[in-house]
């Protein structure tokens, strides 16, 4: 029997009287709207945009979640501020920093707080209430063991089942979370942090807690980049949530705005070189190189008359332009101008000189097609688009361009024939974003950016972040440990001085809230292999115990793995199927001949109970139960193999399953054996086998067994292959 707080009604009451004077507050606010009567047509638009903001304002979650006690005062913290009628405060926002003491507060370093009391709610009825700290115990308390610190009220919130959407966490943010989130720096703050530590959702707090905190960083705008877009659908909602909306969120390869799109993908050591910081130096010296004049005069028609200017008076010209760092576009005009002038004065000088009348004006000349023709030639334009493609497929500018900066094999991996049409790759959206700001100059700037799973970032792609925030502020979200494409690090300074001259913070978060210990030591061994220095977080969680690792025939590998996630299903888990991405497809085929109902991962689709995840796009994702598919096939088809396989296996908070009929990589088939070590079961027992099957078959299976071993028990394990009796 569940023993009721002793003082849970009162605390109801006060729940209930918060979310009655938020109604009351809110409602009389949109009276007070609809009622005033806008003269103008501009302020009634400006009052119906704050009727929508204000309708939107209450938010989703619950609106109190704490209480903190001192000796004389009594603070409730919500997720948002909450008045009464006489302008008295009910609830403290969780940004405020009034607000501060509860998140520090733990129950070993309670600091000056003899109370702090976490509610859960649901539909305004409270479900719960968690006392961390009662002053009296908690000086009772002496520990040296990391995860005692860890509050009674995160681990029953992290034993809520996943439902596909990154939630909020402000009601149980962790001391050493809420100090990044508060972090006080104006530059770059990076958090590191293993499998499931927190990082991304302690990036987006940290955003929630900048928009209300400072007010010069919103107004100047802030973003949100994701590495993928599935990522970004599963974490998208948390901003919302937190009652701010305007802040920009959007996948990495979004942030590029011209026509191009990724159709293709670059090999290997392509993507290094186009990655590469040296690429916008390549950039940079490829525009240069198509400006200049090489001829010894220019002549422009006009009737019968005819302007001459030397090609010395024009290579002054274009090498003055030149001198000003401004964008090439910009240039071309201000070239465009010099050059009108010069062939104005040129004509003046010369029909004075001969006695003629004057013919034309600056104008006249900058119609004329030799005048522009010439120009194209001296300064031509191009859309970015036109510049790359050009530049890719013309050798001999090839060859200029990277002379000194990139070796004939790296320059041999950029050239593309020019009939290769318009094949995009991500590094080369890098490429035109860097040679769109050198042609054109404008680019959308923020305040701040977080960045998610930043480990993965191509030096182009940190410049292209950097032209972003010219302040130089940013939250770097990631863990070198999963590093699975080209760019594998040993520190994060390299990336974040690409990001901003000015030095970072890097900030380590150690406790792992997602995968459950067990799990997290099988993938550990994964990062043994890398031989990194970091140590995986240590596991607060633990989920159902063993990984179970399943050998079945190729035959019926997709099968069985359905099978699984109709039992996850059926005990209300979700489930993510991650298989090898040369194994999606198929997958996916057989799931729809199945009649079997799956989301899809590439899609962001997570609202389903089964979802379908290529291995590439896992990074970042969560669900009860992961079954990880072919883990050789994973690994053979993978840059970094043992640190993709690291990633795979950590996206589960409650079981994972690996599921192979290929022989498995390094990492596994040496822990198979041992039953001591036994954190995998290599085989499954029968009674696990069991449980797999329908009421009919497992009908089935008793009789046959009662037939072949007379009283044997179903529960114990018997000498027969269990893949014997499940056929
Ligand atoms: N203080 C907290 N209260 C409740 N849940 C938390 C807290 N901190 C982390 N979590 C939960 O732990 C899980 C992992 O968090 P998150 O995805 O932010 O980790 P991560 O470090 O970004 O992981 P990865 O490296 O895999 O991207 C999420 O479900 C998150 O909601």
């Amino acid at each position: 029997m569940t023993v009721q707080h002793p003082e849970f009604e009162q605390e109801q009451g006060y729940v209930e009287r918060a979310y009655d004077l938020l109604d009351r507050g809110l409602a009389e606010a949109e009276q007070n709207i609809v009622n005033f009567d806008a003269l103008h047509r501009s302020t009634a638009h400006a009052l119906n945009r704050a009727l929508a903001i204000l309708r939107n304002s209450r938010g989703s979650g619950q609106l109190v979640f704490g209480r903190m006690d001192r000796d004389d005062e009594t603070l409730y913290i919500g997720r948002r501020r909450v008045y009464d009628e006489q302008r008295d405060l009910v609830v403290v926002g969780w940004h405020a920093p009034a607000a501060a003491a509860f998140y520090d507060a733990t129950p070993q370093d309670p600091g000056d707080l003899k109370l702090k009391r976490v509610f859960f709610e649901e539909d305004r009825r409270l479900l719960r209430i968690v006392d961390e700290v009662v002053r009296a115990s908690a000086e009772s308390v002496a520990t040296t063991d990391r995860t005692a610190a860890i509050s009674d009220a995160l681990l029953q919130e992290l034993d809520r089942s996943r439902d596909g959407a990154m939630r909020e966490v402000v009601a149980t943010i962790q001391a050493e979370q809420y100090r990044v989130i508060r972090h006080e720096s104006d530059g770059v703050v990076v958090v590191q942090g293993g499998p499931g530590t927190g990082k991304t959702v302690v990036g987006l707090h940290r955003a929630a807690w900048l928009a209300f905190n400072r007010p010069d960083i919103r107004q100047r705008g802030m973003l949100v980049v994701a590495p993928s877009s599935p990522l970004l659908t599963y974490f998208s909602g948390v901003l919302p949530s937190l009652d701010v909306s305007d802040i920009d969120q959007m996948d990495l390869e979004s942030l590029y705005g011209g026509e191009a799109r990724v159709t293709a993908t670059d090999a290997l050591e392509t993507a290094r070189v186009k990655g590469s910081a040296e690429m916008s130096m390549v950039l940079q010296r490829a525009l240069q190189q198509r400006i200049g004049w090489d001829e010894d005069e220019l002549v422009l028609p006009l009737g019968a008359d005819r302007i001459r200017i030397r090609g010395d008076e024009i290579r002054a010209v274009i090498e003055e332009v030149r001198t000003r760092k401004i964008p090439h576009a910009e240039a071309r005009e201000v070239l465009r101008q010099a050059m009108s002038a010069l062939a104005f004065k040129r004509h003046h000088e010369d029909q004075r000189q001969q006695n003629r009348p004057v013919r034309a004006t600056e104008a006249t000349i900058k119609r004329l097609s030799a005048f522009t023709n010439a120009l194209d030639r001296m300064w031509p334009t191009y859309t970015p688009e036109e510049f790359v493609r050009s530049l890719y497929s013309t050798q001999s500018w090839l060859t200029a361009a990277t002379d000194g900066l990139l070796t004939s094999d790296e320059r041999a991996r950029l050239f593309r024939s020019a009939l290769d049409g318009e094949a995009w790759t991500r590094a080369d959206l890098f490429c035109l974003d860097e040679a769109s700001f050198l042609l054109n100059g404008d680019v959308m700037t923020y305040g701040h950016i977080v960045l998610d799973e930043a480990q993965d970032l191509s030096p182009m792609e940190a410049r292209a972040l950097a032209r972003r925030c010219p302040l130089g502020s940013f939250t770097v979200l990631g863990d070198l440990a999963q590093a699975t494409g080209v760019w594998v690090r040993d520190s994060w300074d390299e990336l974040t001085r690409h990001l901003s001259a000015t030095s970072a913070s890097v900030n380590t978060l150690t406790i792992g809230y997602r995968v459950p210990a067990a799990a997290l030591a099988l993938a550990a061994r994964q990062l043994e292999l890398v031989g990194s220095d970091l140590a995986p977080p240590q596991s607060i969680r633990q989920g159902r115990g063993k990984p179970q690792v399943w050998r079945c025939s190729a035959e019926e590998l997709i099968d069985f793995v359905f099978d699984l996630t109709v039992r996850y299903r059926d005990e209300g888990l979700t489930s993510a199927v991650i298989v090898p991405d040369s194994m999606y497809a198929e997958f996916f085929a057989a799931a729809d001949a199945r009649g079997d109902k799956l989301g899809d991962g590439r899609d962001g689709d997570f609202a389903l109970d089964v979802t379908l995840v290529p291995v590439s796009l896992s990074k970042g994702l969560e669900f009860d139960a992961v079954i990880a598919v072919e883990p050789a096939r994973v690994a053979s088809e993978s840059v970094q193999a043992a640190r993709q396989l690291y990633v795979a296996m950590t996206r589960c908070t409650q079981q994972l399953d690996i599921v192979h009929s290929e022989p498995l990589p390094a990492g596994f088939s040496e822990v198979a054996p041992d039953p001591q070590s036994a954190d995998v079961t290599e085989t499954p027992s029968l009674g696990e086998l069991f449980d797999l099957l329908t009421e009919r078959d497992q009908a089935l299976v008793e009789a046959l067994i009662r037939r072949l071993a007379a009283p044997a028990l179903v529960s114990e394990e018997p000498a027969l292959d269990p893949k014997e009796l499940t056929r």
